[in-house]
């Protein structure tokens, strides 16, 4: 179980993350909504452990980074570092021996070709691979449809809920609602810097409407319509 208790995140003066608390139980999938800017990445990397906060976050199995799997959206690859070495690397640095990684190839990706010269797609689908043979416990993945094509796609869901059978905690953004609304336990509406409302599943209409009313639609529509 990951506890987040009043989790709050400064970047200078500009409060991104304002008095946060979350549960996140073995077995959950939660996803994390809002708009651009709402502070899902600042959450996702304060739980990483990646940037300094202030607030409790407490991991019921220790430390948490020795059993996180991060996806994060911007993905960077060494050069001349091939997909199999990347997957060696990540393997090793968990001091898992990994003899059969080819059996792990999961998307087909071409193992032998350079990393750093996969597309993005392709990119992204090696980093969610690296995170699966680490063997992790809990998962941190922003943004894993962005970029991704339609049976990759299916083949993420299917992930996803081989990890919630697993008793895995999965924690996950996206700006598709749909693909949410498929994966996920719970969903919570991340605005202004604060979780605005949680939802479980089949209440996810209320998120869903609440998000469209907070949306620019109306705003964009009058500003075309003068531009026009
Ligand atoms: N390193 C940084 N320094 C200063 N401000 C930052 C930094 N990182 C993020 N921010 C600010 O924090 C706010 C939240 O950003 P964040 O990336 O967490 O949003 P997000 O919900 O993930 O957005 P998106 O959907 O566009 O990915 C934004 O206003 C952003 O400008």
């Amino acid at each position: 179980m990951i506890t987040i208790q009043s989790l709050s995140k400064f970047y200078g003066t500009h409060r991104v993350l304002h008095e946060i608390s979350l549960t996140f139980n073995r077995g959950e999938i939660h996803g994390i909504v809002g708009e651009n800017g709402a502070g899902k990445t600042t959450l996702f990397q304060c739980v990483a452990g990646l940037t300094s906060y202030s607030g409790q976050i407490h991991y019921d199995r220790g430390t948490l980074k020795n059993e996180l799997g991060y996806l994060p959206t911007d993905l960077f690859f060494f050069s001349k570092i091939t997909g199999m070495e990347y997957l060696q690397l990540v393997c090793n640095a968990r001091g898992i021996k990994n003899n059969r990684i080819t059996e792990g190839n999961l998307f087909d990706l071409p193992l032998h070709q350079y990393a750093e010269t996969y597309s993005t797609g392709m990119k992204k689908k090696l980093a969610i691979t690296g995170l699966l043979l680490q063997k992790n416990e809990v998962f941190i993945l922003d943004e894993p449809f962005n970029g991704v094509d339609i049976h990759s796609n299916s083949i993420i869901q299917e992930i996803l809920l081989k990890l919630k059978e697993l008793n895995k905690i999965v924690l996950m953004s996206s700006h598709i609602f749909s693909t949410l609304n498929d994966a996920c336990d719970y969903l919570h509406y991340l605005k202004g810097g604060t979780i605005q409302q949680s939802a479980r599943k089949g209440d996810f209409t209320s998120i869903e409407e609440d998000m469209k009313q907070n949306g620019i639609g109306i705003r964009v529509a009058d500003i075309v319509t003068g531009m026009l």
